[in-house]
Parts: structure tokens; sequence; C-alpha cells
């Protein structure tokens, strides 16, 4: 029997049979305003709600903006902080500023994976987390493609080596078949894509499981939205482009 982590993410568990099993790194890759780092975060809020710590990892945004973005969702990681089952690690400021001198992790060269490692173990060790969400890894190999494979097995080993179950959020350009570097597909345990589509003056939301090792998974791209709540995958759904107009069917 395949352990498995549930996302509690509404129809993203019933699309990989069940939830991600133990251990995956999984790389959830798309294109700006697709949708990750929501996805990140819920992930991570749900496994709070069932007992299971977790570490956000903040390498494009201010911590103090993660906190307000998830609170617009409903999602208030203080008190979880408080108790020391949930930490953010600031790989962004680089420890410069008033706000930044309150945070308890802090990466003071965020180019330097080795530092962001021992800072990330150290927030994994202290919470006991079992979720983990790196937001984004491309941040870690944008000035240098050719270190990208080895940046991600480096997590990887520690990630899954430490017991938990990961998201890699991986940013590709609108246009991009990809999912975010040379090798890196490989090396993931999963790649989970988010797109955001133009169809006939119109945007349509849709996700699909690209690979997840250890499971089956479907093989279909589901639509989805973005509420108040969170995400919302409508797994009995699929989308189908016919002349150039996206229609939303029954699986
Ligand atoms: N309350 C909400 N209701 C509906 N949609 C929302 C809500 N809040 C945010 N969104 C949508 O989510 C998008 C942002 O999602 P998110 O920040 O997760 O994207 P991302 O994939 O991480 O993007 P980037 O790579 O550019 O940071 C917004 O562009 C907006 O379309």
């Amino acid at each position: 029997m395949v352990e498995r982590v549930k996302t509690g993410i509404p129809g993203f568990d019933e699309i990989v049979n069940g939830g991600i099993p133990k251990r995956n790194v999984v790389l959830l890759s798309g294109g700006p305003g697709t949708g990750k780092s929501i996805f990140g975060t819920q992930y991570l809020w749900n496994g709070l709600q069932m007992g299971e710590p977790g570490v956000f990892v903040a390498l494009e945004e201010h911590p103090v903006q993660v906190r307000i973005n998830m609170r617009q969702f409903g999602w208030d990681v203080r008190p979880y902080e408080q108790q020391g089952v949930f930490a953010i690690v600031d790989a962004f400021t680089g420890g410069i500023g008033e706000a930044a001198k309150r945070e308890k992790y802090v990466v003071r060269d965020p180019t330097d994976v080795g530092e962001l490692i021992d800072v990330l173990k150290q927030a994994i060790r202290d919470v006991g987390a079992l979720r983990v969400v790196i937001d984004s890894v491309s941040t870690l190999y944008l000035t240098k493609p050719a270190v990208a494979r080895g940046v991600v097995l480096q997590l990887k080993r520690v990630l899954s080596g430490l017991g938990t179950t990961s998201i890699l959020v991986s940013q590709v350009s609108v246009t991009e078949r990809g999912f975010g570097g040379p090798g890196v597909e490989h090396a993931a345990d999963g790649i989970v894509r988010l797109d955001l589509d133009e169809y006939n003056g119109e945007l349509v939301r849709s996700i699909i499981v690209w690979k997840m090792r250890g499971t089956k998974h479907s093989m279909r791209r589901h639509p989805f939205e973005i509420t108040d709540k969170g995400i919302i995958i409508h797994h009995d759904k699929v989308v189908r482009i016919k002349g150039g107009t996206a229609y939303i069917e029954g699986a």
C-alpha cells in the first residue's frame, strides 16, 4: 500500500488516486498568475488543519506579504507559527529591513543554495514538518540554468530524506511548453502543470498531472477555479478544444 498525503485541495486528490505518494517531490509548474502560490499555500494550510506541520520557503515575496496573501483566503498562519508547527523561511529579504528582523528563519544570501538548505533543514526539524513548499525554485537557477537539475536533486535528497512530501513551484513563461529548466523534469517525482489559456477572448484555467511516481493518475486536462476559499478542481470535468473554443465537458 502506497502511503499518501492528502492535499485537501478539492478535486486534486481525486485526480492522483487519493493523494500524493509520501516523500514525493512534486514540481508545480505554470506561467504567471496560474495559481501556483495559492495551490502551494492551500496545501500547507490544509496540512495544518489535519495536524501536519509545514514549512513555506519564500523566494519570490516578502514573508509579510505571504501571510497577507494567505489571510485573504481565510488562512491565518500566525497562531500556527506561534505554536511551532508552521514556519516561513525568508529567502527573499536577505535580512534587510525592520520586518525581516522579526523573521526566525532568514537566508542571508538567497543565491547561496547551501545556506538555504541549512536554514530549511533547521526549520523542518524545529516544526517537525511533513509538508514543504518552495516558491519558487526557478529563482535558485534563473541566472545559471546549467545547475538547475543539480539544485533540484540536492533539494530532493534533503526533502525526501527528512520525510517530507513537497511541492517545488516552477515558473515558466506564458508560451513555454516545458516545465522549467533542463533536466528538472526528470529529477522531480511528480509534475503538475497549471495553465491559463485564452480561447475566443476568454481565459480558461486548467490543470494536468504530467507524471506522479508511485501512483496512477488522471491523464486528462481538468478545469479549475480560484475562489475566495482557494482552488477548486473539477475532477469530473475535462477541457476540450474544438475550433479554437474551449469546452468544459463531463469526463
Ligand atoms: N479571491 C480570489 N478569487 C478569484 N481569483 C483570485 C483570487 N485571488 C487571486 N486570484 C487569482 O489568482 C491569481 C494569482 O495566483 P498566484 O499568485 O497563485 O499565481 P502564481 O501562479 O503564483 O503567479 P506568479 O508566478 O506570477 O507569482 C490572480 O492573478 C487572480 O487571477
